[in-house]
């Protein structure tokens, strides 16, 4: 049976690889640690299918390392304090974000953030990203005691909203993200345009929809 897209009241998206390009400064913080352990600098393109997988993803490319490793932790804090100092350096919206949430909102539909980024990073970007700022709520990896796959942050999203699972939809660019959207009970459409966690096609995942580039929500919604 067809998707209805009626009764969507507000939209929540992932952050990483959906409304933020911040795969440059996380592969230039993951090359920090390349430099610091005498290695020369990987490119981006080996970094970028698996920004969603934030830090674990980012020390297995670069290092090789694995969360069970007893230097992991170690690694990991320094590869937090090297992206800390560089967050919004290179990283930036996808083309058309600005003018899909103006649209949004003008359409009196509040939208929302809900990542698996922790609090420590997101927050800032938030801040210094004047259109991000403008998110009517922002959950983010340790807002709630579960991350994604886990429905709690969407769950928690639509509380702090007021609004039923039903009658919002999450857009993500990671199976986790269709994942968490069904377990919550909403539908859940695929940015293709993002990281992918390495898949080709995300129709493995069987989200709703799923959209090229960020405009084409509001076509999807019915409000280009
Ligand atoms: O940092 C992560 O773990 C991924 O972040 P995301 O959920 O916004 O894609
Ligand atoms: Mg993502």
């Amino acid at each position: 049976m067809a998707v209805s897209w009626n009764g969507v009241r507000a939209v929540l998206f992932d952050l990483d690889g959906t409304l933020l390009d911040s795969a440059p400064d996380l592969a230039a913080a993951a090359n920090v640690l390349r430099r610091d352990a005498g290695l020369d600098d990987l490119p981006l393109s080996h970094y970028r299918p698996f920004v969603g997988t934030g830090a674990r993803g980012m020390l297995r490319i670069a290092l090789g390392l694995q969360p069970d490793m007893p230097e992991f932790e170690l690694r990991r804090e320094e590869f937090f304090q090297a992206y800390e100092g560089l967050l919004m350096q290179h990283s930036g919206l996808f083309a058309g974000v600005p003018q899909l949430v103006q649209g949004l909102e003008q359409q009196g539909r509040p939208w929302g953030i809900v990542t698996n980024k922790s609090e420590r990073f997101t927050l800032p970007i938030a801040r210094r990203e004047a259109t991000l700022g403008r998110a009517a709520v922002v959950v983010c990896g340790d807002t709630t005691p579960h991350a994604k796959p886990h429905p709690a942050p969407l769950l928690h999203a639509c509380e702090r909203l007021g609004i039923l699972p039903e009658h919002a939809i999450y857009v993500g660019d990671d199976e986790r993200d269709m994942q968490a959207a069904r377990a919550a009970g909403m539908r859940g459409v695929a940015a293709d345009y993002g990281y992918l966690g390495g898949v080709d096609s995300t129709a493995g995942w069987n989200p709703d929809a799923a959209i090229k580039n960020p405009l084409e929500l509001l076509k999807l919604l019915g409000m280009d």
